[in-house]
């Protein structure tokens, strides 16, 4: 054998990539996903657990601040302690931050949420005077909007202690996102998918984002091989919507972006971004909605554009942020 094949054959000299994680089994279990896939693509990599104050403040989020979940990930990420930071997407304010990139997308769980009620119910056989736990504005407007004549109770936790609440009776259901669900392995608790034309989700729910540092060209390339092109077209329109707005993840705006199937003039197919937008009223008097199609490179505009037609509509009167009705999505 040659010496330049056993030069080939050596082992490559190898950084192990650092990616850091909040401690909930939920967001390990994402972060896990991320180092599973950068091992099966011939990478070391391994957890950095990093604890942050939304994991141990219980009050609402408006109280302790936006991005409570994810600032401290990206000052550790900076700090140079961890490699890669892995989010749930939207739980990352809108506002860019020059100094780091979303260097991967992965393939999007089902965004919708997801009620999970006593004896198996669906949301219209809940019946009046239901106590129903949610916190985010988003949900509370839209599920006001229903008229079931459902009692809305705040509800924050990991997922464990939310489903405790159905279990223990000190709620009749609850309504949280289904990719949480879907990630610890508990779909089994949900009793009904809530179908957008009910209950559009946040905008980029279910989504993570794979963060690094700008300046690391190395690593944005490794992880531009985890990113689903499909998953953030739709995420870039559903938080450029949220961006027009100016709203955040307090803000009761829901949104939703698909790929679709479109037929162009010789009959032939061709895929199309839909895009679902709402702004409600925290009260759940009042839902815009307005929805867009248009080609899958356009995803920002598209976004831009249905905030736009939203403004039009009255979306900021109804949106205003109010103490009253403050806690996370
Ligand atoms: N802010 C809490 C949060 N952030 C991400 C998820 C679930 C997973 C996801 O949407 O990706 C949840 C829980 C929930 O909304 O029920």
């Amino acid at each position: 054998m040659s010496a330049e094949a056993t030069r080939i054959d050596a082992p490559r000299e190898q950084r192990t990539l650092r990616i850091g994680t909040r401690g909930s089994v939920l967001a390990t279990t994402q972060a896990g996903t991320v180092r599973d896939a950068l091992i099966a693509a011939g990478h070391a990599a391994e957890l950095v657990v990093i604890t942050t104050k939304g994991d141990i403040t219980p009050g609402p989020v408006q109280r302790i601040g936006v991005g409570v979940f994810t600032a401290e990930l990206r000052e550790a990420l900076l700090a140079g302690e961890v490699d890669v930071a892995v989010h749930s997407y939207k739980d990352l304010p809108t506002k860019q931050d020059p100094r780091m990139v979303v260097a991967a997308v992965p393939p999007r769980e089902d965004p919708r949420d997801a009620l999970v009620a006593r004896d198996g119910l669906v949301l219209g056989e809940l019946p009046a005077g239901s106590k129903v736990g949610t916190s985010a504005p988003r949900r509370r407007a839209q599920l006001a909007a229903m008229g079931l004549g459902l009692q809305l109770e705040p509800l924050r936790g990991n997922i464990d202690t939310r489903i405790g609440k159905v279990d223990s009776g000190e709620l009749d259901a609850i309504v949280i996102a289904r990719a949480g669900l879907s990630r610890i392995g508990r779909l089994d608790r949900v009793t009904e998918a809530l179908e957008p034309v009910q209950m559009l989700p946040a905008p980029s729910q279910g989504a993570l984002a794979v963060e690094c540092r700008a300046e690391d060209a190395a690593l944005i390339e490794i992880l531009a091989q985890l990113d689903d092109p499909a998953s953030r077209a739709a995420v870039v329109a559903e938080r450029a919507l949220l961006a027009e707005l100016e709203a955040g993840c307090t803000a009761p705006v829901g949104a939703i972006a698909e790929v679709v199937e479109s037929l162009d003039d010789d009959g032939r197919v061709f895929e199309e971004l839909s895009v679902r937008g709402c702004a409600a009223a925290h009260d759940g008097s009042d839902v815009l909605r307005a929805s867009i199609v248009g080609s899958l490179d356009r995803a920002e505009e598209l976004g831009r554009a249905l905030a736009r037609e939203l403004l039009d509509l009255g979306a900021k009167e109804l949106i205003v942020d109010d103490e009253q009705w403050a806690a996370d999505d």
